[in-house]
């Protein structure tokens, strides 16, 4: 059986999702949608995984990757199935899918991998790396996104299935704004990461490093 399975196949086999994300920071549409494919897909866990430096956001200033793994760690804590992973925050270079699921295979080489994406990340997905590739490395669960269409055109058949979650119109970019304006992000994001948020002044200015990856810079 390979991993690019159907997912409606039984295989045994532990079924883990696999949540990709900047998570700059985390919020409550990324828990909804994981806790969405967990139940509907019978997941065992969903691993959270923090990019290092995301190839399509080199044009922006992204918060270090300490602080997004620990807002990370804190908002999925209560959850006994979620769990999060560093193999991409401490890969050097830029953050390529066909790296974490490599990673994350070989860590965990008895599992059926999951991996759960959003309506604009899904719509990409073709440009991403080695993206014929992936389709045998893990199952692709597409969720719908408010302002994003859910298309797989161009996908082939049965490597991505669509899931309709309950709709949070919210993004870590609108969340970024309100922290950085003063406003409050309380119930956008878990409460414990409203409190780092504050605690170390994140988006007002301070803890954001370039992502630009200077291997690459000529
Ligand atoms: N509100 C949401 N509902 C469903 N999926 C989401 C939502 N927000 C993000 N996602 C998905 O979660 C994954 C990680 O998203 P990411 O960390 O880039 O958050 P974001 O809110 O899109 O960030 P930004 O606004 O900074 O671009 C992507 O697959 C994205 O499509
Ligand atoms: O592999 C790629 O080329 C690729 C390009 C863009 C995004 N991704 C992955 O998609 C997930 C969401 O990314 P982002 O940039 O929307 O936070 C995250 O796990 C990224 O590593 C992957």
């Amino acid at each position: 059986m390979g991993r690019g399975m159907s997912p409606a196949e039984r295989t045994g086999r532990p079924r883990v999702g696999v949540m990709g994300g900047t998570f700059d920071p985390i919020h409550h549409g990324h828990l909804v949608a994981a806790s969405e494919v967990a139940a509907s897909y019978g997941l065992d866990e969903v691993v959270f995984v923090p990019t290092g430096k995301p190839s399509f956001k080199q044009d922006r200033k992204v918060t270090s990757a300490e602080h997004r793994y620990l807002m990370t760690v804190i908002a999925t804590a209560s959850n006994p199935r979620f769990m999060v992973s560093r193999v991409d925050i401490d890969r050097p270079g830029l953050t390529y899918t066909v790296d974490t699921l490599r990673d994350l295979s070989a860590q965990r080489p008895d599992a059926d991998l999951f991996f759960i994406t959003g309506a604009d990340a899904v719509a990409q997905i073709l440009a991403w790396k080695d993206a014929s590739a992936l389709w045998g490395m893990a199952h692709f669960v597409a969720v719908n996104r408010p302002g994003h269409n859910l298309s797989i055109d161009g996908i082939p058949e049965g490597a991505v299935t669509t899931l309709e979650v309950p709709a949070l119109a919210i993004s870590s970019t609108d969340c970024r704004r309100r922290a950085e304006a003063g406003k409050p992000v309380w119930y956008l994001v878990p409460d414990g990461v409203v409190q780092y948020i504050a605690k170390h002044g994140l988006y007002r200015g301070q803890s954001v490093e370039s992502n630009r990856d200077e291997a690459h810079d000529e």
